[in-house]
């Protein structure tokens, strides 16, 4: 063990020499900073592995987390050879999974309903009408792996119709806890002879395509609902790495969806834009100009400081700012915590007794809900903050236009 460990750290040193003469080389510097970054994850990974880390302590709390090295391709490609995936749904989810899984050599059809939007999407990104490409019903007849990524309130309303196709010997994907778990607002009840398993990416659909063809990966979160096979874990923990995850922590289909919902109505989303908004506002009613207000919130936010927190942390951050701003940023921050708690306590409360469940059943539940979401959201396009934004965002020296 000693000396394996010992050969891999001579690895790491011997790649990162490689690494550094490329460096001294201007043309080649910044492909040659990934490549040396590339070489490091590896090799230091291949210590963890080595050492036979799986459960990391995480601030001290101990996880399992399970890692995409320990799929290679062909590990990968076989333990599916028998499987057909059939994803339903072909929104952010169905497009950034179905290909990557596509990518990864496995056997992907899709399945959605024809002639929508979806299926128009869906021969865009290649998949062939009778070949790849099928109605739901045909979709699930033909996969053994039913990956369930229509909407939420779509997997309620099509479930009654679609239960009876889920026979024994498939097993029954989700992206989210919600639809089991709220099974008494969407009766998504699922059949007692299938292994349920879910894999959440932690993004957007379209981020888990980008970071997979970066060669990178998306973190998911992996559950097990019901293991009727006894390998139910192992098929998730596959399927997470074949639709593009990079690394994957445990959690229960109820502290996926309770977390989930919460993080989207919370900082991922609505409270970053409420938080935007009453800043901007207060600078724009004390006479500063748009152009100020909207630099001095978003745009050094999203260009300069938030990055910062992505690569090394907040602290990192806060020593990157002067020491006039760090010494604002530590007074100030646990005033915004103190302020904001209770509005996340109230929040999380809503998630847990399905308020917000049942607005998203009957807001996208429906025949309506694409214009209807789109009319909202143009109402917030149309804000003075994000009409200031196009300008300012066209402004940029590497600006290409907007679709
Ligand atoms: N968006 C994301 O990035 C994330 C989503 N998830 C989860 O993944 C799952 C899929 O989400 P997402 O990819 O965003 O998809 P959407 O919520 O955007 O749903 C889109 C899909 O649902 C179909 N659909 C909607 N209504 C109906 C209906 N009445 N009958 C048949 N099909 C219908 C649409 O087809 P059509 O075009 O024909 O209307 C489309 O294929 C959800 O469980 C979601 O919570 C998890 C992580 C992140
Ligand atoms: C992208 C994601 O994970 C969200 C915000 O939870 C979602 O789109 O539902
Ligand atoms: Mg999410
Ligand atoms: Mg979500």
């Amino acid at each position: 063990m000693a000396s394996s460990t010992a050969s891999c750290l001579r690895a790491l040193s011997r790649h990162t020499r490689v690494a550094q003469r490329l460096l001294t080389k201007k043309s080649f510097q910044t492909a040659s900073y990934s490549l040396l970054a590339r070489h490091q994850s590896v090799t230091n990974k291949r210590v963890l592995a080595t050492r036979g880390l799986k459960t990391l302590d995480f601030a001290g709390s101990k996880e399992v987390v399970y890692e995409r090295s320990d799929w290679p391709l062909a590990k990968l490609q076989n333990y599916f050879k028998n499987d057909t995936l059939a994803l339903i749904g072909y929104g952010s989810q169905g497009h950034g999974q179905g290909l990557n899984a596509r990518d990864n050599g496995l056997n992907v059809i899709i399945g959605v309903r024809k002639d929508g939007e979806s299926w128009r999407q869906a021969i865009e990104d290649g998949w062939v009408p009778g070949e790849s490409l099928f109605s739901i019903e045909e979709a699930i007849d033909r996969g053994t792996i039913i990956m369930n990524l229509l909407s939420d309130a779509a997997q309620s309303s099509t479930w009654s119709h679609i239960s009876p196709l889920i026979t024994k010997g498939k097993t029954l994907y989700f992206s989210h806890g919600f639809s089991v778990v709220y099974k008494d607002d969407t009766k998504v009840i699922p059949p007692k002879d299938v292994d349920v398993i879910l894999v959440a990416p932690k993004g957007s659909g379209r981020t888990v395509r980008t970071l997979f063809k970066e060669g990178r990966g998306i973190n998911s979160s992996v559950a097990v609902f019901q293991d009727v096979t006894g390998k139910a874990m192992e098929k998730a923990v596959a399927i997470g790495v074949a639709i593009g995850s990079g690394y994957m922590y445990e959690t229960t289909f109820e502290k996926e969806v309770f977390s989930d919902l919460t993080g989207e109505r919370g900082v991922l989303a609505a409270a970053i834009q409420g938080l935007f908004c009453a800043q901007y506002k207060v600078l724009r009613a004390n006479g500063h100009s748009p152009s100020e207000a909207f630099n001095e919130t978003v745009e050094e936010a999203t260009q300069s400081l938030y990055p910062l927190i992505g690569e090394k942390g907040m602290d990192y951050m806060f020593n990157a700012c002067s020491t006039t701003a760090r010494r604002g940023a530590l007074d100030w921050a646990p005033i915004f915590e103190a302020t904001n708690r209770p509005v996340f306590e109230k929040l999380y409360e809503s998630v847990k007794n399905g308020t917000e469940t049942r607005k998203a059943l009957e807001f996208n539940g429906r025949a309506t809900y694409r214009e209807d979401l789109a009319k909202e959201l143009k109402e917030i396009d149309e804000q003075e903050i994000w009409r200031v934004g196009k300008v300012v965002r066209s402004l940029r020296p590497d600006y290409t236009p907007e679709h």
